[in-house]
């Protein structure tokens, strides 16, 4: 007859605690490992969205329920999509059909070119270190860039493309088209959401805006229309 064994004691009934809690080791080493897999098939995703692949529209379709800022190219797209969000699009370029990327209507035929120039500008603005890319989020992509910090450099804007649509003469460019003087402007104090106001108007495809705040009266004025333009 084997002595009564102590509780914690090698060899006695607690040897038996062991190996509930290797039991419960493994079990809590299985739910990490299933939450990494989980993790990295959720990470290769909106990579996947911004690979080359992607772009050229092969993507698979996306749900409805998707966030406009994980936009699909090439997928269909309801009209509450963030244009600004969506990686550019090849249906969308000035040679392909109107129809084929769920344009409006004939009436947006003519803004093609800057809509495409627009999308490139918005396409550079997803492969920088601050773009959607990292948390995609709707739009994030226009609210991770902190506004306060965008001192708008000549270079910045001839990047961004022309504030303006439909306004104003303008001269022409082989890279943005048309460049002409805004048709509209938000003013706003600091803080006082501007941002999502343009994120908001940008989202309509026949808007074309400026990536960063172009500052033109207050800091810019000097440098005349020719540079606002
Ligand atoms: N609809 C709505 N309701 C409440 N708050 C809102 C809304 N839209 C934007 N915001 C908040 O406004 C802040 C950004 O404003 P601005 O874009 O004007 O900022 S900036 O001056 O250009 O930096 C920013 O606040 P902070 O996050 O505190 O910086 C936004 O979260």
């Amino acid at each position: 007859m084997s002595p009564p064994a102590q509780p914690g004691v090698p060899g006695g009934r607690g040897s038996k605690v062991p190996p509930a809690r290797k039991l419960l080791c493994m079990c809590s080493l299985s739910l990490c490992l299933t939450y990494l897999c989980y993790s990295l098939m959720g990470g290769t995703g909106p990579g996947a969205l911004r690979s080359p692949a992607a772009l050229s529209g092969t993507a698979a379709p996306r749900s409805p329920a998707a966030l406009p800022g994980t936009a699909v190219p090439g997928a269909p797209r309801s009209p509450a999509a963030l244009p600004g969000t969506a990686a550019p699009a090849a249906p969308r370029s000035p040679g392909s059909p109107p129809g084929s990327s769920g344009a409006p209507g004939p009436s947006a035929a003519p803004t093609r070119a800057s809509n495409s120039s627009r999308e490139g500008a918005a396409g550079a603005w997803l492969r920088t270190p601050l773009a959607p890319g990292e948390v995609i989020t709707a739009q994030s992509g226009a609210f991770e860039r902190d506004p306060q910090e965008s001192s708008t450099t000549d270079e910045e804007l001839s990047r961004a493309g022309s504030p303006g649509s439909r306004g104003g003469g303008g001269s022409t460019t082989p890279d943005y088209g048309e460049k002409r003087l805004p048709q509209a402007l938000i003013i706003g104090v600091k803080k006082g959401g501007t941002r999502a106001l343009l994120e908001a108007i940008r989202a309509h495809p026949d808007v074309r805006a400026v990536g960063t705040e172009p500052h033109f009266f207050d800091r810019n004025y000097e440098k005349g229309l020719e540079w606002y333009r």
